[in-house]
């Protein structure tokens, strides 16, 4: 798929939320490849604690934080740096407002490391490599869909994982994104969009210019980006 002229600041920062097997990564490539910005992933290969995670969350949850936090701090330094456009597969406020939160408030944090945590979330968000994300592209869709595609992705250590775990992760995100202030958000259902078609890709960087354009606009919701099916 070929890039699409768009009116998006060249340093912009769009960044995606969204439950674990949303679709994420996908869109990430889509929508960097569609506007000439650099992808910025989560690395789960090579991740030295994620495993252990997902058989022991008491034991190993605030090790897994810290070293999100310290993975996170060296992306977005980069990407400060850099001063180029970025698309960004995950926000850092989903690390905190969701996944720490979540093994904090089931017993799998102490509040002394969850205090922890956040003071050093707190100290990393203040410095300059940290700027808001122009916009924030938030995938919603039914839990059955994610987990189907969870299913497939084939990652062993997700598939044996619990359903209620993911219920809990799933009903997270749908108070949290309401809460959510930090920057402007694009809502998009998976039923929405179809990251292999330009025309629906062509309506998501419609709805990011947008937001970015005017400042009062703070929510936009995108119903049906896909052209076949709109007709
Ligand atoms: N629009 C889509 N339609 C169908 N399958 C999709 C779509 N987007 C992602 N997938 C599939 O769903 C799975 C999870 O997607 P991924 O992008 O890795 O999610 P995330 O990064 O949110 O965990 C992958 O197997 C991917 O190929
Ligand atoms: N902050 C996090 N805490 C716990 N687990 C996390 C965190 N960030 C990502 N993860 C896990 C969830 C998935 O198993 C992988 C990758 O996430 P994905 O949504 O598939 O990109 O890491």
């Amino acid at each position: 798929m070929g890039t699409i002229k768009h009116q998006l600041r060249t340093n912009s920062l769009i960044t995606l939320a969204g439950t674990v097997g949303v679709g994420k990564s996908s869109l990430t490539n889509a929508l960097s490849d569609a506007l000439g910005f650099e992808p910025s992933f989560e690395k789960v290969d090579g991740n030295p604690y994620l495993e252990d995670y997902y058989r022991d969350f008491k034991t190993w949850s605030f090790h897994l934080q810290i070293y999100f936090l310290a993975e996170r701090f060296k992306q977005q330094k980069q990407m400060f740096e850099s001063n180029i456009g970025y698309v960004q597969d995950r926000s850092i406020y989903e690390d905190v407002g969701i996944f720490a939160q979540l093994q904090y408030d089931n017993g799998n944090m102490t509040t002394r490391d969850f205090e922890t945590y956040h003071s050093l979330f707190n100290a990393m968000i203040m410095s300059p490599y940290f700027p808001k994300p122009d916009v924030l592209i938030y995938i919603d869709g039914d839990l059955s869909m994610i987990i189907e595609r969870i299913k497939q992705r084939g990652r062993e250590m997700e598939i044996t994982t619990p359903h209620s775990f993911w219920e809990d992760l799933y009903s997270r995100y749908k108070e949290w994104i309401f809460s959510f202030t930090e920057c402007p958000i694009l809502h998009l259902d998976i039923n929405s969009y179809d990251c292999h078609d330009q025309e629906s890709i062509g309506e998501i960087v419609r709805g990011l210019e947008k937001l970015q354009n005017n400042p009062d606009m703070k929510y936009l919701k995108l119903e049906n980006t896909i052209y076949e099916q709109s007709k």
